[in-house]
């Protein structure tokens, strides 16, 4: 289409026209407010306001920080959601530093528009605030005011969408976000501060043990992922049974088997937080009832050396049948998501009470080191498969009983593997000399 250069406006003209337009509806606005007296003002200006959204294809959903004391969910897991979707061209971001945190966090800065895509539908998110006064009172006539502010999100997209937002996006976002807070979790070892608040206290698992670096049995390894997935999964059926969603392993083996390396295995793969309770420290069984109950949900809870640690005399310490009644009975009726493991050095000398079909899960049996848990650990120490002397190394574990903590202790003196295997040759022929010595070891 052709148009004389005469009658086509400039890009300065439009420009100008635009902002004398909105200076007007600005003016006319401010006129408005101050003319219009107040008993009329709400309803004129809420009328306007109709008038003004009904021409805009745009919906604008408001999400408050909170509501009344109630935290909103979704506020906080657009928060962390949108954490991930920040750009390399979004200009301003916030970073944090909680305390007990190993990284930072970065976060969305208050208006930051943000745009996300759903299903093919773009989403227009902005962080705002506002401050709201309340008034404090000292007495009935005098009274200070204090000034609080609080965040909440916009979230604006075509009206058309309404429907989908609300019953797909907000739902995926609190997904997503209970998704990234997981994967982000610093995972936590709480012990007890016995001689202080004789409460939980906790530190950070800084590298945890995981499944890949555990030097076990393959076949128990396997079976122990499948059986917690399942019971991740099982939250339906726990409840559709009326059963406390609640799984328990007993660990054995002889010490240094990796009984306690396990168990942060386990809570690295599952994400959980570990509560490790000494027994020998609790004083009797209503403290024990306390502490169980101030473990949060998601967690293992680990009794190590289970034989020792129990007084089976009912001397006002904690008794097996205090421990089993309470973590069966009221502990389990009000928490969710819990794995308890007991650990033992001697299976033999535990209360068969324990053993009974139905108390314990699963019983996984963390033997002396294999060929193939040699070669678990030759590959995290040394990063190799494979190695001449591996003939000999599996030799000498078919004759000598090397717990995996002996065997790692070798690995452990040189990185580079023609110092290290002869090394742990030679500490194998030390220990057979010595068990052949004490008349335990016959070659
Ligand atoms: N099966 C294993 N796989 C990998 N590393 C292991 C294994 N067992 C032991 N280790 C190494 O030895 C160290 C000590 O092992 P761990 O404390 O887990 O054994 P434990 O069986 O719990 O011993 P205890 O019965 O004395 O408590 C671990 O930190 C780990 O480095």
């Amino acid at each position: 289409m052709w148009f004389p250069t005469r009658t086509m406006p400039s890009y300065e003209d439009i420009l100008s026209a635009y902002n004398s337009i909105a200076a007007s509806a600005y003016f006319l606005r401010t006129i408005a407010y101050n003319c219009i007296p107040e008993t009329v003002k709400d309803g004129f200006f809420l009328r306007l306001q109709k008038i003004s959204s009904s021409l805009s294809s745009q919906l604008t959903v408001v999400i408050e920080e909170s509501h009344g004391l109630t935290v909103n969910e979704i506020f906080h897991a657009a928060d962390v959601y949108l954490a991930e979707k920040l750009s390399s061209s979004t200009l301003r971001v916030k970073v944090n530093k909680p305390g007990k945190e190993r990284g930072f966090q970065m976060i969305t800065d208050k208006n930051q528009e943000l745009f996300d895509l759903f299903r093919g539908v773009k989403l227009k998110w902005v962080l705002l605030s506002s401050s709201r006064n309340h008034r404090l009172y000292q007495s009935d006539t005098e009274y200070g005011i204090l000034k609080q502010e609080f965040c909440y999100f916009e979230l604006s997209f075509h009206k058309k969408n309404r429907e989908m937002v609300i019953s797909s996006y907000l739902p995926y976002i609190l997904e997503k976000a209970k998704e990234i807070k997981e994967r982000k979790k610093t995972l936590k070892l709480h012990t007890v501060d016995y001689y202080g608040s004789d409460f939980w206290g906790s530190v950070n698992l800084d590298r945890p043990a995981s499944f890949e670096t555990m030097a076990m049995d393959p076949m128990i390894k396997t079976a122990l992922i499948g059986d917690l997935d399942r019971f991740t999964r099982s939250r339906e059926f726990y409840r559709r049974v009326g059963r406390a969603w609640k799984r328990g392993y007993l660990l054995y083996g002889p010490p240094g088997t990796g009984k306690s390396s396990l168990v942060a295995a386990m809570a690295n793969y599952l994400k959980f937080d570990v509560y490790d309770l000494d027994l020998k420290e609790i004083q009797c069984n209503s403290d024990l009832r306390r502490l169980l109950l101030g473990t949060g949900n998601r967690s293992i809870i680990v009794i190590e050396d289970i034989d020792t640690s129990l007084d089976s005399a009912e001397g006002g310490k904690v008794t097996l049948s205090g421990l089993l009644n309470f973590v069966d009975g009221l502990w389990s009726s009000c928490s969710d998501e819990k794995i308890i493991v007991f650990t033992t050095n001697h299976k033999d000398r535990i209360d068969p009470v324990l053993l009974r079909p139905g108390r314990m899960d699963m019983h996984l049996h963390m033997s002396y080191c294999t060929f193939d848990g040699f070669k678990t650990l030759a590959s995290n120490y040394l990063r190799i498969q494979y190695h001449q002397l591996f003939d000999e190394i599996k030799g000498w574990l078919d004759k000598v009983q090397a717990t995996p903590a002996e065997v790692a202790g070798e690995l452990m003196k040189c990185e580079d593997p023609d110092v290290a295997l002869p090394g742990l040759i030679r500490w194998f022929r030390d220990k057979a000399n010595t068990e052949m010595q004490q008349g335990s070891l016959n070659i």
